[in-house]
């Protein structure tokens, strides 16, 4: 059914200590560790593209051996199975080694194209990386995981993506808001893909370590797989990679503003280093549009990660991998010393050039503008903050901007995006005037309107996994009720079109959801 080529275990040494058991993992990438059978899977949703990815259909999908593989229970012929060992740097402090706790690897799929994919579980049961937890993912963010990863691919957002979603048949215990409360909740697997599941955090790890040998083999390694253009390119191989992922960490963030997304635990064990969009635990989407937003719970306080923070702190992490990357490169002369290589410096001030740039192409692209001068940015600055203050939904904003008419500019088409009448009324004047502004720009631009309004539509998507909606799915599929995932994936694989008798999957957050756990806040409970 899938060919397997797993040059990460062939390639990398492994842990030769065999026991499943917590502990520091030396001198190895990753151990062996084989998931934990559940009692009684179920194959609640699957994803149809990434199927097709793998060269799978239906009937493969629809097969015992596949649940049985997808779910923890059985290996596939040509799988082998692996915890990776990696660090991070949680909430700006060094953590240590974190791993793949419950993350569980099965080896590298190459479909038929010769296009190369690592496939995943999560919550398939305790590995040496799991300290004191139990391995397990519940339902509820299992259901998150899935959608979201789908939803952003679609997006256009850079992801690891999702084949499936599996009920385990047995509970997990979670004390969703640490509060002395534990309750048993149904349990999952969720089925992840990516080209490389690679963090920041696996070089940090090797670093700290000071195994200087083993990092050299893992850049190497990951250069020459998961970045094989960059074999031939000129220069030295490490800064040329390294702003790779700058920039591509630039372009990332970038989508991430563009589109509301708030990854809510930018943790560097929660940064790919292929710049794709990893781990979806307490994210959230912005609903009235906040700059200081957060959806984590535990980042309340400090707001570390809140929407508008995002691009600097995908920076700081860059700037971890950077210290992880320097022992490798020749010593700088003595004058330099203390400082950061001049390669490394030169891609993380790149990573600010190329965040600036993508950020103005995608907000000249939301304001459906043809190019982007120093005055747009006042302008969209202005807007802020006009959204901030009347509390403006995000989505519906932008994507009713659109049926603006420049000619007679009218706050009407924009009246859905407001969430409390009253600070519509207080804010009409202001709206207005940013409008006639606005106009006018757009006038001096000279598109034909349709070519405007189609173009912005491509890039202001009607339909985003709401948190309400994403809570709604989950409530009902604990139920037993596994509708609303499969309505939810089949209306975000569209996003930018209008889908008529879809209207419950755009409006905006109701207000029952203002201030429910799991709409507004979430929990790292998971
Ligand atoms: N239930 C659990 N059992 C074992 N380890 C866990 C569990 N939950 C989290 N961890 C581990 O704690 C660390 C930080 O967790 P974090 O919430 O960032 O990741 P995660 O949600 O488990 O997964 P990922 O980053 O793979 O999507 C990771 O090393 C992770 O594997
Ligand atoms: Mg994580």
């Amino acid at each position: 059914m899938l060919n397997f080529d797993n040059r990460f275990v062939r390639e990398l040494p492994g842990d030769t200590e065999l026991r499943n058991q917590p502990r520091q993992v030396c001198a190895a990438c990753w151990s062996p560790v084989t998931p934990t059978p559940v009692a009684a899977p179920t194959l609640l949703a699957h994803s149809r593209e990434v199927a097709a990815d793998l060269d799978l259909d239906d009937r493969d999908m629809a097969s015992a051996e596949m649940l049985a593989a997808l779910s923890g229970n059985r290996l596939l012929p040509g799988m082998v199975s692996y915890a990776s060992c990696y660090g991070g740097h949680q909430f700006g402090q060094w953590a240590g080694q974190l791993g793949d706790g419950r993350a569980i690897l099965l080896g590298e799929a190459v479909n038929r194209r010769g296009q190369r994919f690592e496939l995943q579980l999560k919550g398939a049961g305790p590995t040496p990386y799991a300290r004191r937890a139990d391995g397990r993912a519940v339902l509820r963010s299992s259901i998150r995981e899935f959608l979201c990863s789908e939803a952003m691919h679609h997006l256009g957002v850079p992801t690891t993506r999702a084949l499936s979603l599996v009920g385990s048949g047995e509970s997990v215990v979670r004390d969703m808001f640490y509060d002395g409360h534990p309750i048993a909740e149904p349990g999952a697997v969720v089925c992840r893909v990516a080209p490389s599941f690679t963090r920041f955090g696996h070089f940090e790890l090797l670093a700290a370590r000071g195994e200087h040998a083993l990092l050299q083999r893992l850049v190497d390694f990951t250069i020459a797989r998961d970045f094989p253009a960059l074999l031939v390119a000129p220069g030295e191989k490490l800064a040329v990679w390294f702003r790779e992922v700058c920039e591509r960490t630039a372009r990332l963030m970038a989508h991430w503003l563009r589109v509301g997304f708030v990854h809510g635990v930018m943790n560097t064990d929660n940064m790919s280093i292929l710049g794709l969009t990893i781990d979806y635990g307490p994210y959230g989407w912005v609903d009235n549009f906040d700059p200081a937003w957060t959806p984590n719970t535990t980042d309340a306080s400090s707001r570390r990660y809140c929407f508008a923070r995002q691009p600097e702190i995908a920076r700081w992490n860059l700037e971890r991998l950077a210290d992880a990357l320097a022992p490798l490169l020749p010593k700088p002369p003595m004058a330099e010393k203390a400082a950061r290589s001049a390669e490394l410096a030169a891609a993380l001030e790149h990573y600010d050039e190329v965040y600036s740039a993508e950020f103005c192409t995608a907000f000249a692209g939301k304001l459906g503008l043809r190019s982007w001068t120093p005055a747009d940015g006042e302008l969209l600055g202005e807007l802020f903050e006009v959204m901030r203050l009347a509390e403006i939904d995000m989505t519906e904003f932008f994507r009713q901007l659109a049926q603006l008419d420049i000619d007679q500019p009218d706050a009407e088409v924009l009246r859905e995006s407001f969430y409390r009448e009253d600070l519509r009324q207080r804010f009409a004047p202001d709206l207005a005037r940013w409008l006639a502004r606005y106009s006018a720009r757009l006038r001096h631009d000279g598109q034909p309107a349709e070519r405007r309004i189609a173009a912005m539509n491509q890039v202001n998507p009607r339909y985003v996994l709401r948190n309400y909606l994403a809570q709604q799915a989950i409530e009902r599929a604990e139920q037993g009720d596994t509708q609303t995932i499969h309505e939810l994936l089949e209306v975000l694989r569209r996003p930018y079109q209008e889908q008529p008798g879809r209207a419950e999957f755009s409006a905006r957050r109701p207000d029952w959801a203002r201030h429910k756990a799991g709409c507004s806040m979430l929990s790292c409970s998971s």
